[in-house]
């Protein structure tokens, strides 16, 4: 059966990426049977990246039925809170970018402290990228950068409007399949459409009154066009809620917690109330940020509030 990768997915209807003979042709799908066996109570069964298998329907050139989906490496998912269930935003990437900017939108390192945390559950490494680097940067800001590099993340800068960065960005990036997340109004469309010419994504203007983005990007979408690997395009993200892991967890989700873990004098250790806590004193002594410990605490609150069903449900598949 021939297999297709999901561009794109809006109202039940995907589009699919198929080569036959050399030639990449687009194939426009439902689910067979409205449901797939991979399907458990997502919001989404099928996500962009994801690779599937497909009949195409005789009469119709370029339509056809997805039967099934392959199994994925990695997935990038957070909860969807209005309908309780998770929700894959991609799978299947080499790389996710989390684009962010110091300015407008403000730098938010606790959305990227959740990104990092979602990324690691579903297996997706991550680049942070920092554009608009024409804005002001505060001690602040560098100071936290400077953390994540500490911890192993690759950090890079670039501006999507003057092109500064973007070649080395390009380079790095070549031969991969990488999806970008960010806040709305960050400037994932202007650097895609920098790196893709042709690609023709929605340039947004910042609403000034609130200072962030409006949503111009409704679902994620695999681009066509002249890149060495696939490039996703996702919708503007305001907030990320974790799923899929027990609280008791989460700590291993921060690399800077890993060498404490261990000497807590109470296992497990929330790291939260405990007497005689080595992540508690870690943060004490400075060698944890406390800004990142903070973080810890928020993503540990909102866990501790999720449905139990959505608690253990693995982050993967
Ligand atoms: N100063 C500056 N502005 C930029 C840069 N890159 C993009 N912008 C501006 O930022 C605004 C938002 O850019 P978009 O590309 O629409 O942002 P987005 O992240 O795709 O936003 P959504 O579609 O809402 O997710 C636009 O007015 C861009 O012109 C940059 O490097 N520097
Ligand atoms: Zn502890």
């Amino acid at each position: 059966m021939p297999l297709g990768r999901v561009a794109s997915g809006i109202n039940n209807i995907y589009t699919l990426f198929s080569e036959e003979n050399g030639r990449e042709r687009e194939i426009s799908c439902r689910i067979k049977g409205k449901k797939l066996k991979e399907d458990l109570g997502r919001y989404n069964p099928i996500a962009v990246g994801d690779w599937v298998e497909f009949e195409e329907d005789p009469r119709h050139e370029g339509s056809g039925m997805i039967v099934s989906r392959r199994e994925r490496k990695n997935v990038f998912a957070r909860l969807n809170r209005k309908r309780g269930t998770m929700q894959t935003i991609a799978a299947n990437m080499d790389l996710l970018v989390c684009l962010s900017s110091p300015e407008s939108p403000p730098f938010r390192p606790r959305f990227i402290d959740r990104v990092l945390v979602a990324a690691a559950i579903g297996d997706m490494p991550v680049m942070i990228l920092v554009n608009k680097m024409d804005q002001k940067m505060d001690s602040a800001m560098t100071g936290r950068l400077e953390i994540y590099r500490s911890l192993g993340w690759d950090v890079r800068f670039c501006s999507a409007a003057s092109g500064e960065g973007v070649d080395e960005l390009v380079e790095s990036l070549r031969g991969m399949d990488v999806a970008f997340v960010g806040q709305s109004g960050v400037g994932k469309s202007t650097l895609l459409n920098r790196i893709v010419p042709g690609a023709d994504l929605a340039v947004g203007e910042i609403t000034k009154k609130y200072n962030r983005g409006s949503h111009t990007t409704c679902f994620a979408l695999m681009l066509k066009g002249d890149f060495p690997g696939r490039l996703v395009d996702t919708p503007g993200i305001r907030e990320i809620d974790i799923a899929g892991i027990l609280p008791l967890d989460l700590g291993h989700y921060f690399p800077d917690f890993q060498p404490f873990l261990e000497d807590c004098a109470f296992s497990p250790c929330y790291h939260d109330h405990e007497p005689r806590c080595a992540v508690r004193d870690a943060v004490e002594e400075g060698r944890i940020h406390p800004d990142r410990y903070e973080s810890y605490l928020r993503i540990l609150e909102q866990l501790q509030g999720n449905e139990p069903e959505y608690v253990r449900e693995r982050g993967k598949n």
